[in-house]
């Protein structure tokens, strides 16, 4: 048997396999590697998650991915160029990491890759009725594959596109999987670049169960600061919102996005939430003056609001939803804060608190991901749209 499949085969029938789960999101940060270890598939999948590490991206790497990220101009030699350079350099990121935590790469069943999302385009979005669904993710699996001689799969949002779904949120397959809970109203909140949750309900029925995108989460506070404030990549603690005033205003023409009505689930990206979203925003409700401090305090009130009206939505007055942060917007104390007082009657907890670290959890779920399409069955996810019932990913081989 060809030596490649033989390998495939051997990993299938291990009762553990070692999944590295690879996530680099839209705030452009770094490289998060979670090396996981995945028992069973399904229902019976358990992750015990044994290293984790964000690995920062240097300034010539940032100003490069941004460059043709999120952008209709972008130099199409360089989205070229990137789709190479970006595999072989996490694949290089992967080598140290396991070097550091004394691990051999021939220990690694497999790598779970989801690349870089360069461009994120729902027909929602593109609005172009003769184009479908898209997104693009780079960093060619096949490169990480051969660099570190670890089978990869890679580019997971194809293969939901094609089955009907718009690429995203992914998280669902995941979360319903190791998070859901008969008896407890469980919303899974993920504050990345963009802010999204899977709902849980108590009836753990996997045909109601869906991810949504909610709108922005730290993406705007993040881009505002890049461009106002020289050499700070975030305000770190909300060190800068906290001292400014929410514009009711402003607040007010920021809501007033048709993605924030639309139904559920739901795609989005900062191709629609950027600079002038809120320049526009700033135009329509005569604040183009205002001070940073508080546009600041305003966009960050504007993430918590799309956050709380999303979840009452999920839920009746009277009923208690525990919710599960995770992703960078959690240690933004001003926006948890917001979400505390707008939400009374939830139970707040991290993913610590269901044994995930929650800076690691997108990687997590890319090995959860990744270990599906090698041993699960389809989970049924009933007829839902957009939560199609399928594997996901592309197998890449490294010889
Ligand atoms: N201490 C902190 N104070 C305030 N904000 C923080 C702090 N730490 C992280 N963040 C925010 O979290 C962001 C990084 O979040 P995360 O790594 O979850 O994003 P991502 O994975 O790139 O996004 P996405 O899930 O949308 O792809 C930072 O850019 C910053 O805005
Ligand atoms: C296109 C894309 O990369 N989307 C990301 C991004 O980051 C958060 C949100 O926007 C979510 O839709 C998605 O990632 C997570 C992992 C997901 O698919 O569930």
């Amino acid at each position: 048997m060809n030596s490649n499949w033989k390998k495939i085969f051997q990993i299938l029938e291990k009762e553990e396999r070692l999944i590295i789960g690879l996530m680099s999101g839209t705030s452009l940060d770094g490289l998060d590697i979670a090396l996981c270890a995945v028992s069973g598939a399904g229902s019976q999948t358990s992750v015990n998650v044994l290293e984790f590490t964000t690995v920062p991206y240097d300034n010539e790497l940032k100003a490069a991915v941004k460059s043709i990220f999120s952008r209709r101009d972008a130099d199409l030699q360089m989205v070229c160029l990137m789709n190479e350079q970006i595999g072989l350099l996490h694949a290089g990121m992967i080598l140290e990491a396991l070097k550091s935590w004394g691990r051999k790469p021939e220990e690694i069943d497999v790598i779970a890759s989801h690349g870089q999302t360069i461009f994120h385009a729902p027909a929602s979005l593109h609005g172009l009725p003769a184009y479908p669904n898209a997104t693009l993710q780079i960093g060619d699996g096949d490169h990480i594959a051969v660099k570190t001689g670890i089978i990869t799969i890679s580019d997971f949002r194809q293969k939901h596109i094609a089955a009907g779904g718009e690429g995203a949120p992914l998280a669902v397959y995941g979360d319903y999987l190791l998070f859901s809970k008969k008896g407890e109203n469980r919303i899974m909140l993920n504050i990345g670049g963009i802010a999204n949750f899977t709902y849980l309900p108590a009836n753990n029925d996997a045909s109601s169960v869906f991810s949504t995108d909610v709108g922005p989460g730290n993406t705007l506070m993040d881009q505002y600061v890049q461009k106002y404030y020289k050499g700070l990549y975030f305000d770190e603690h909300a060190a800068i919102a906290s001292k400014g005033t929410v514009n009711q205003a402003l607040l007010h023409a920021l809501m007033q996005a048709e993605f924030l009505s639309a139904d559920f689930p739901k795609t989005t990206g900062p191709e629609l939430f950027n600079l002038p979203y809120l320049e526009q925003a700033q135009e329509r409700s005569g604040t183009a003056g205002l001070g940073q401090e508080d546009v600041l305090a305003t966009l960050c009130q504007f993430s918590a609001r799309v956050i709380i009206e999303s979840v009452e939505k999920c839920f009746g007055k009277a009923e208690t939803p525990s919710i599960y942060l995770s992703g960078g917007g959690m240690h933004n104390p001003l926006l948890v804060a917001a979400l505390k007082a707008g939400l009374p009657n939830a139970a707040f907890y991290t993913t610590d608190d269901l044994a995930i670290n929650p800076d690691a959890k997108e990687a997590v779920l890319f090995a959860v991901l990744a270990n599906e399409t090698l041993a699960g069955e389809q989970t049924n996810f009933g007829e839902r749209e957009g939560v199609p019932s399928i594997t996901m990913g592309k197998i890449c081989l490294p010889k």
